[in-house]
């Protein structure tokens, strides 16, 4: 997790993820929530939300919204100010009454028709992108789209390929090489040692298809996984399983958040230089392309400021290809991944 300083951690205006200057007079500051208890939220379930108090991680206090909040989203991974019966008894109920500005965001489409983008973990360092190497077969299509939604949300990509037992993960790895996209390797008969080594002290979520191990993963990484998911999406209105992302805490320090059920992201709102940006040299030189130009080259861009690089040498052809792949996928609808 990434410090934080008590002082500089809340914008005066409590909640907005690009706080907006001056939208709150100062004097309208709560100097009764001067006492607030830091967490980090690992779970919501219908209006009640888990939260890990910073100085004592392991604890986990239910709160709600405070009614000043309004509807302010509180997603997983939000780090949040607590009032009220913060000690996490049996039912005790805490009231969030800050929501700390995002480091980083995660965004899904709600599903394949709705057009509204939902953040479904916020302050990630990494996304942990899961696929199969066989069993479901693999496909960069589903690989692109997150790495779209991570260099746009500012998380640090990493592949994991699952089930290394049933196909050698060389020639889907080597799609990847010219990326810089960290890649491990997982088996379900073998410690996932290189995966914690990734995770340690963290914030990690991890996307992938039903089916490509996720589930195995976790229960390796996460001793307990399943009751603790069960404490996490109980929150004293009844036990059910939830739907919504869930962090768990990793025995080497660090959080793993588990998103099931996120099928799609949304990537609507991205533009190409968002991708771009995320890729530190080659930010610098679109600034030398034209107005709008979306980076694919010639025919769509003839003028494109990328393409001189590589006859320079400066950039390979190989490193400009995967890149434009994934540009590729910003024109991709949901669906198909
Ligand atoms: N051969 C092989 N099978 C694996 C491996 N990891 C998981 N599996 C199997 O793949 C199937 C799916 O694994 P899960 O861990 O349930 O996958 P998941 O991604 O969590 O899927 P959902 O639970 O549907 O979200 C199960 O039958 C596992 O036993 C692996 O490394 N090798
Ligand atoms: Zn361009």
């Amino acid at each position: 997790m990434s410090p934080r300083s008590a002082a500089g951690r809340y914008d005066e205006s409590d909640v907005r993820i690009r706080p907006g200057k001056g939208t709150r007079p100062r004097s309208k500051r709560r100097p009764e929530h001067a006492d607030a208890r830091p967490a980090m939220v690992v779970g919501v379930d219908r209006g009640r939300w888990t939260c890990a108090p910073d100085d004592e991680p392991e604890v986990r206090i239910i709160a709600m919204r405070a009614r000043e909040m309004g509807r302010t989203p509180v997603v997983v991974g939000d780090h949040v100010d607590l009032v009220g019966d913060t000690t996490g008894a049996d039912d005790t109920l805490a009231r969030i009454v800050r929501v700390a500005d995002r480091t980083s965001v995660l965004r899904r489409t709600a599903d394949d028709t709705d057009p509204y983008e939902r953040i479904v973990v916020a302050n990630a360092d990494k996304l942990v992108i899961v696929t199969a190497l066989a069993d479901p077969v693999p496909r960069t299509g589903f690989v692109d789209r997150c790495l779209v939604a991570a260099y746009a949300g500012g998380l640090t990509p990493v592949l994991c390929l699952t089930k290394a037992d049933l196909a050698d993960p060389g020639p889907f790895a080597a799609e990847y090489a010219e990326l810089d996209l960290p890649v491990v390797v997982t088996r379900s008969d073998e410690d996932p040692g290189p995966l914690r080594a990734v995770l340690r002290d963290q914030v990690s979520a991890l996307i992938g298809h039903s089916g490509v191990g996720k589930s195995t993963l976790v229960n390796a990484l996460v001793p307990d996984a399943e009751r603790a998911v069960g404490v996490v999406s109980g929150v004293g209105k009844g036990r059910h399983t939830s739907t919504s992302a869930v962090a768990l805490s990793l025995p080497d320090g660090g959080w793993v958040v588990d998103t099931p059920g996120v099928r799609s992201f949304g990537l609507a709102h991205i533009s190409p230089d968002d991708v771009v940006a995320a890729f530190g040299d080659l930010a610098t030189a679109v600034e030398n392309c034209p107005r709008g130009c979306s980076h694919l080259g010639p025919p769509a861009d003839p003028e494109c400021a990328l393409d001189p690089l590589v006859e320079s040498g400066a950039l390979s052809a190989g490193r400009l290809d995967a890149l434009r792949r994934v540009l590729t996928a910003l024109r991709t609808p949901a669906w198909e991944i």
